[in-house]
């Protein structure tokens, strides 16, 4: 698997998700700008982390979402590509309309930094098939605007299409509607959460929880 990681101004995940990915596949990802109009050849996965794009202005990911890298993602998501955003990334991915909904303000207005337990509400996808439906696993979570929101027309058909990834299992610290902690898209290959399963990957960071999200896409997403 080719992993391609964007970088924003403001991104300050990405090494935690370049050794995640190359913990799964063995191979280094590429990391790309922001600026650039054109995503690496052969690329497989497109990676968005976490962090504080554009300093979070306007609303968390509203300018990344207009990068000039960003009509090289629609491009690559329209063709099949896969795509995960974690935290900002998924922000992103949802001011970009990849993903539905919006990440508002935590409910209580505070920064949460903290373990959260997630439940894999859908399993055999490209993000899950590491995972039985209903397994949970820890994950930190750093965020000021994790609070999920979409309307309940959206919400109704993100549960009856079986689109909600994740839900948070151990209480919803957000505020996000209907606990959701990550969502796919249909075609079930753009996937977004909240929580950084990139920083459980080791042992020495207190556990390995986050592994199967990773090696789930390695395994899918065998290169050719
Ligand atoms: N860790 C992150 O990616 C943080 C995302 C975003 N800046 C927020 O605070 O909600």
């Amino acid at each position: 698997m080719n992993a391609t990681i964007l970088l924003f101004p403001g991104t300050n995940r990405e090494r935690d998700m370049a050794i995640a990915l190359e913990r799964a596949t063995g191979k280094k990802p590429t990391l790309t700008f922001h600026r650039e109009t054109e995503l690496p050849a052969g690329t497989d996965l497109v990676v968005l982390p976490g962090g504080f794009s554009h300093g979070d202005y306007l609303r968390c990911g509203a300018m990344a979402a207009r990068s000039p890298i960003m009509p090289a993602l629609h491009a690559f998501a329209e063709k099949g590509g896969h795509v995960l955003g974690v935290c900002n990334g998924f922000q992103i991915l949802c001011e970009a309309g990849l993903l539905p909904g919006a990440l508002l303000r935590n409910a209580n207005l505070r920064f949460l930094s903290m373990d959260c337990v997630l439940r894999v509400e859908r399993a055999g996808t490209p993000f899950t098939s590491r995972w039985q439906k209903g397994a949970t696993f820890r994950a930190p979570m750093a965020h000021g605007d994790g609070n999920y929101f979409a309307d309940d027309e959206t919400l109704d058909r993100l549960e009856g299409e079986g689109l909600v990834a994740f839900r948070y299992a151990d209480g919803n610290r957000n505020g996000a509607a209907r606990d959701i902690a990550g969502i796919l898209s249909p075609s079930l290959r753009v996937c977004g959460l909240m929580p950084h399963p990139e920083d459980l990957v080791d042992p020495l960071m207190g556990g390995e929880d986050g592994m199967p999200l990773f090696t789930s896409l390695a395994e899918t997403l065998v290169s050719t």
